[in-house]
Order: C-alpha cells, then sequence, then structure tokens
C-alpha cells in the first residue's frame, strides 16, 4: 500500500510536500456548509461557477486562490462542483482503494464540521478517480476542494474547507469577477492513439476466436485517440457542452479525467444502494427520427448477443454487491436507455445494505462506505469481463495500452461515506504535460458472436460526446 498526502494549507497553494508517510501531522480541516440562494440557471447552473481551468499558467482573478484544476459531479443540473485543493490523496497499486480511503478517515477524524444544510454532498466531501487497472501508472486520487457548491432538487448550498477559518461559506465566494473566462479549445486534430483504426478490428478478432476456443465468455477491449487543440484545453468548456447535450449522463472532471458517463458504479445513500448497469449498445444516427429509434431500440431489446454481454454486466455486480446487503432486487429484463448517440440495454440493481458489513479500522462492522462498494463492484463486466481474472488478461495482452483512470471508478465520497461512483466512460484524460493534448477512450463488450468491424463502429459512437465536448 502507498498513499501521500500533500495539504495545501491557505496562503501555500499548489505546492506538494511530495511527502511519502500516509497522514502528515496536520491541523484540522474546517467544514463549513451553508444554505445558498442559487438562481436556476438549467443544465450548467453548477458548473457555470467554476473558477478557473486549472492550467497553471493562466492565474486570473481569484484563479490564484481557486487552485487545481475544476472538480465536477453534475446530472440535470444537480450534484456538486468544487475548486481548490484543501488536501489531495494520491495511491497506487491493488491498495489504492483502500489506502484512499484510509487517508479519508484519518481526515474526518481531525476535521471539525459545522453543516447547516445536511443534505448528501453537504459537510466534507472528497472527489475521486481511480484507475482501472491496479498495475497503472495511475493509480487513484482524492481530491478535497477548498470550496464545494451544490444543488439537490430546489436546495442548494456552499461548503468551505480549509486549515484555518478565512473562508466563511458565504455568495461573496461566487462573485463573477473571480472567475476566469471559459476557453474555446480552437481547431482540433486527432492523431492514433496505442493501435490505429485499421489495427483494432484484429485485435477484436483475437478475443473473439479466444471467447470461441473457451478461454473466456466476454471480454471488453477499448481503444484510444488523441486529441491536440489549438488552445490549451479548459475542462469548463467540456463539462457545458456535455451537461448540456448528455442530460442523462453524470458529467464530471477530477484531476484530469473529464466525461460524461451513463453508467452509475454505486450509489448509497442512507442505507439504500443503487448501480446503473449498462452493457449491451446499438447507435443512433445523428438526425434519426424517434420511431427509427424505437425500432433500433427494439432491435436492440431482442438482440441475444447483446442481451449475453448485458446479462455478464448485471450478474458480476448482483454478485458484487451481494455480501453487502440484506435484500436486493436485480431486474429480470434490461431496459433501453436512449442517449444522443447511442442506446444500451440497462438494468437499475437496488439493494438495502446491511449496517454491519462494513469495516471500520480495519475491524469489521458498520455500514460499508460508497468507496468500499466501489472498490468490490469495480471491474465490473461493463469494463472488463466475465471471468473477470481472465479477461483482465487478455485485456493486458490485446490492448497494447494503459487505460489509466478510464473505465475506473470516478466520483465523490462524503464525511458519512455516502457517496455517488460512476464509471469512467465517454471520457478523456488532460495530459498533465501538454494543457494542449487529451486522450479520449472507448471500449466494447466482445463475446463470441461479435463482428470486429461493427464493435470498431460502436467504439466510434462511443467517442461521439467527448468528440462532442471538444467541439465549438
Ligand atoms: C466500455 C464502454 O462501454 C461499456 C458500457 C456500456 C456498454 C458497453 C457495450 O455495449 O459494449 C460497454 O460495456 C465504453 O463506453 O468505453
Amino acid at each position: 500500500m502507498s498513499a501521500s498526502t500533500f495539504p495545501h494549507p491557505a496562503g501555500r497553494p499548489g505546492r506538494r510536500s511530495g511527502s511519502t508517510s500516509p497522514l502528515p501531522e496536520a491541523q484540522p480541516l474546517v467544514v463549513r456548509t451553508a444554505a445558498l440562494d442559487l438562481p436556476d440557471d438549467g443544465l450548467t447552473t453548477l458548473v457555470d461557477l467554476l473558477p478557473a481551468s486549472g492550467l497553471p499558467l493562466r492565474a486570473a482573478a481569484g484563479a490564484d486562490r481557486a487552485g487545481g484544476a475544476p472538480l465536477a459531479w453534475v446530472r440535470r443540473g444537480d450534484g456538486i462542483v468544487g475548486w481548490g485543493e484543501a488536501l489531495r490523496v494520491d495511491t497506487r497499486g491493488a491498495e489504492r482503494f483502500a489506502a484512499a480511503e484510509a487517508a479519508w478517515q484519518a481526515v474526518l477524524d481531525r476535521a471539525v464540521v459545522r453543516d447547516d444544510v445536511r443534505l448528501p454532498g453537504t459537510g466534507p466531501v472528497a472527489f475521486g478517480s481511480f484507475a482501472f487497472d491496479a498495475e497503472s501508472a495511475e493509480g487513484g486520487v482524492l481530491v478535497v476542494p477548498r470550496v464545494v457548491v451544490g444543488r439537490r432538487g430546489g436546495q442548494a448550498w456552499i461548503t468551505t474547507i480549509s486549515a484555518t477559518l478565512d473562508a466563511a461559506p458565504t455568495a461573496a465566494l461566487l462573485d463573477p469577477a473571480r472567475r476566469e473566462p471559459v476557453a474555446s479549445p480552437g481547431t482540433v486534430t486527432e492523431s492514433d492513439g496505442a493501435v490505429d483504426a485499421t489495427g483494432w478490428p484484429g485485435i477484436v478478432a483475437d478475443a473473439v476466436a479466444r471467447i470461441q476456443a473457451g478461454r473466456l465468455e466476454k471480454v471488453v477491449l477499448a481503444r484510444d485517440v488523441v486529441a491536440t487543440a489549438e488552445h490549451p484545453l479548459d475542462p469548463r468548456w467540456m463539462l457545458r457542452r456535455l451537461a448540456r447535450a448528455y442530460e442523462a449522463t453524470w458529467a464530471f472532471s477530477v484531476a484530469g479525467m473529464v466525461g460524461a458517463t451513463p453508467e452509475l458504479l454505486v450509489r448509497s445513500e442512507k442505507g439504500l444502494v443503487a448501480s446503473r448497469v449498462l452493457a449491451g449498445t446499438i447507435r443512433r444516427e445523428p438526425g434519426m427520427t424517434d420511431d427509427d429509434a424505437l425500432l433500433r431500440a427494439a432491435h436492440l431489446a431482442r438482440s441475444s448477443k447483446d442481451l449475453e454481454e448485458h446479462e455478464h454486466a448485471v450478474v458480476s455486480v448482483a454478485r458484487a454487491l451481494e455480501p453487502f446487503c440484506t435484500s436486493m432486487n436485480v431486474p429480470e429484463q434490461p431496459f433501453v436507455l436512449h442517449l444522443p448517440n447511442v442506446m444500451h440495454l440497462a438494468s437499475d440493481v437496488t439493494g438495502v445494505l446491511d449496517r454491519a458489513a462494513g469495516t471500520s479500522g480495519g475491524t469489521p462492522g458498520g455500514p460499508p462506505s460508497s468507496l468500499t462498494l466501489a472498490a468490490a463492484l469495480h471491474p465490473s463486466a461493463a469494463v472488463c469481463g466475465t471471468p473477470t481474472a481472465p479477461a483482465r488478461e487478455l485485456i493486458r495482452e490485446l490492448e497494447g495500452m494503459d487505460r489509466g483512470r478510464y473505465a475506473g471508478p470516478v466520483g465523490w465520497m462524503g464525511g458519512d461515506g455516502d457517496g455517488e461512483w460512476g464509471i469512467a466512460l465517454r471520457s478523456a484524460r488532460l495530459d498533465d504535460a501538454d494543457p494542449h493534448r487529451v486522450r479520449l477512450f472507448a471500449g466494447c463488450g466482445v463475446v463470441a458472436a461479435s463482428d470486429p468491424a461493427a464493435e470498431l463502429a460502436e467504439s466510434e459512437a462511443k467517442l461521439v460526446p467527448m468528440r462532442w465536448a471538444l467541439g465549438s
């Protein structure tokens, strides 16, 4: 296990201590949440408040205080956004979830909290993003912002998190004069990722042959594309476009991962747990009429190849959740989720959490946190395969790339352990070294009946949201 925390007390923004100690002896974090009168500007109400792009060279009014990349987890105008870094935890390897959880718990143990709103997402909040593969160079990241603004239904709030009492949670922190203008990426060009589009169907064909030979039942193979923008990339630009166009998804930005995922790995809230499982896809062409879309949806709902892909994913989620629940509801039939670019077979699995199924300080007992649940569910067969271990091995062997945090859990967690974790799909990784570059990802479930050319076309359809996000 390795974890390092990087405290940024007020007045020393942006400097990493580089300490590898699990937790520094630090002052307690002071967390204060107050109700906020937030005018409703629709789907982008929250993301429009983000003050800065996070690009290091573009300090503007308020950006010096904001620091760090924009943080967001929003859907249909609700959710949370955050900025600044009160604390950052970087973890690595197979213990990346447990190490992050332990670090978060240690922060909470010494936090001083005043929460006048008491809703999911108020009080202490950490945003997180974790690598798909334990062997990835990326590991996991938890970021505790300095400022969080949230909205749920008609109720909005603001939270400040700081080692001091200097930042009061008031609307003054949202002064538009503190915001850098949101910048367009300008012209965007694309180049091949690890494997070019002509080579990828051959990899899929190889996987189909292994499945037909009985080595495994399903594997999810992904590819990446590199996009280079004329101007430095501003995650807020992408978030706004995604939040508007992909309403049914969770638009996110966490430590350089930006996307709009339709797949919820797990939400835990007051003893209830839910997971939206997706697998099985049909494309939706631009300009397609609603009648044509319904015909396609009907085709998807009857496709034995897609139903098989879906069944694997549902079974993997249900099995992983079962030990944490006293009761569960696993739908017998999927429904069809309509998105602007694709339609998916979808199942909403729900359950009642066993209040003694978690661990507290390493000993059994207490409800499991949302991050514990996400770690147990990851990797589901929606992004890895069945059985899990051979599928992961095949991904390592065939894909020819490090997925990084694509297809890993992304989301947030509160002080009570409740939270929401999606799977980082329809997403991109901003290049830490070059603000003009970004890697876009898409993957497809492969079973014995898969057609490599059709999977390539499906992967193109799954790249549409991030290409749209980079558009103007
Ligand atoms: C792996 C991805 O999608 C997964 C989620 C929904 C449908 C999928 C499919 O039909 O293949 C994939 O399992 C991706 O978008 O990169």
